[in-house]
């Protein structure tokens, strides 16, 4: 399998403060790949770097065998490299639909929007019913669908999830977690944040834990990881702060 991702001694931060210390990364072409750790410990950071949303310190990051500096997130997202940040906020006088047809517009598939559409609605059945109603009326659940669809409308060969499940209820991430099991079988390579180790776990081919801006812990999913082992690498993170 060749890469499609490679991050190579990356190191970025904000003002004088350093989060990113040196961390490197590979994302295979037909892999899923989940970044797990204590909050604030750089992953955030680390995907918006790999999207050109926040620039690095140093170090350098390919995407589909070229370098990305220089290139627009916008450039990217045409290149197929699509990010949905935490929270992304969606255009809230728009209807489900209009904002879909956007997403395809401003990643250059206007032409086959309605393909897109068809697929987007195939895949999330519940946006499909709710096509014609405003983004800023949907549910927290709802919502982070639409932010999906119109990920998906831009035809992502990398898609880069930050956090897709926080704050909703366990049915509702139930739902979407199956939503995103069928963008997995769809989407060439993943890149996978959330709080929920288990479904990073059951959603991803590998995992990294990243404590304090770099990959201190790397395994397969399917493996039986060690709950346990895990949690003492977190709280071991969590300790060194108090100091
Ligand atoms: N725009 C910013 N300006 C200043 N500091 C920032 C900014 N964004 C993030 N940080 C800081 O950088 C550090 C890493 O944050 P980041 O969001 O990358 O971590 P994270 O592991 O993704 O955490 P979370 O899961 O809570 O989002 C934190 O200390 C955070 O406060």
């Amino acid at each position: 399998m060749s890469d499609l991702l490679t991050v190579t001694d990356l190191s970025a931060g904000y003002g004088h403060s350093t989060v990113l210390r040196g961390i490197s990364l590979l994302v295979g072409e037909t892999e899923a790949v989940g970044l797990l750790g204590p909050n604030g410990h750089g992953k955030t950071t680390l995907l918006r770097c790999v999207s050109n949303l926040h620039r690095a310190a140093s170090g350098t990051i390919s995407y589909a065998g070229r370098d990305t500096r220089g290139d627009s997130p916008r450039a990217l997202v045409r290149r197929g490299l699509v990010h949905i940040p935490q929270g992304s906020r969606l255009f809230p006088h728009l209807t489900v639909e209009e904002a879909l047809r956007l997403s395809a517009a401003a990643s250059g598939h206007a032409a086959n929007w309605r393909e897109g559409l068809e697929h987007v609605f195939s895949v999330f059945p519940r946006l499909k019913e709710r096509r014609g109603q405003l983004t800023g009326t949907l549910s927290g659940g709802e919502r982070q669908m639409a932010s999906l669809g119109m990920g998906l409308m831009a035809r992502p060969t990398l898609l880069i999830l930050d956090e897709p499940t926080l704050g909703l209820s366990p049915k509702v991430k139930h739902e979407l977690s199956e939503c995103i099991m069928r963008i997995r079988a769809e989407v060439a390579s993943i890149i996978l944040v959330d709080g929920d180790m288990d479904l990073v776990l059951a959603l991803t081919d590998r995992y990294h834990v990243v404590l304090h801006g770099d990959i201190v812990h790397s395994g397969a999913s399917d493996a039986s990881v060690g709950r346990e082992e895990m949690m003492s690498l977190f709280l071991g993170g969590s300790a060194d702060e108090r100091h």
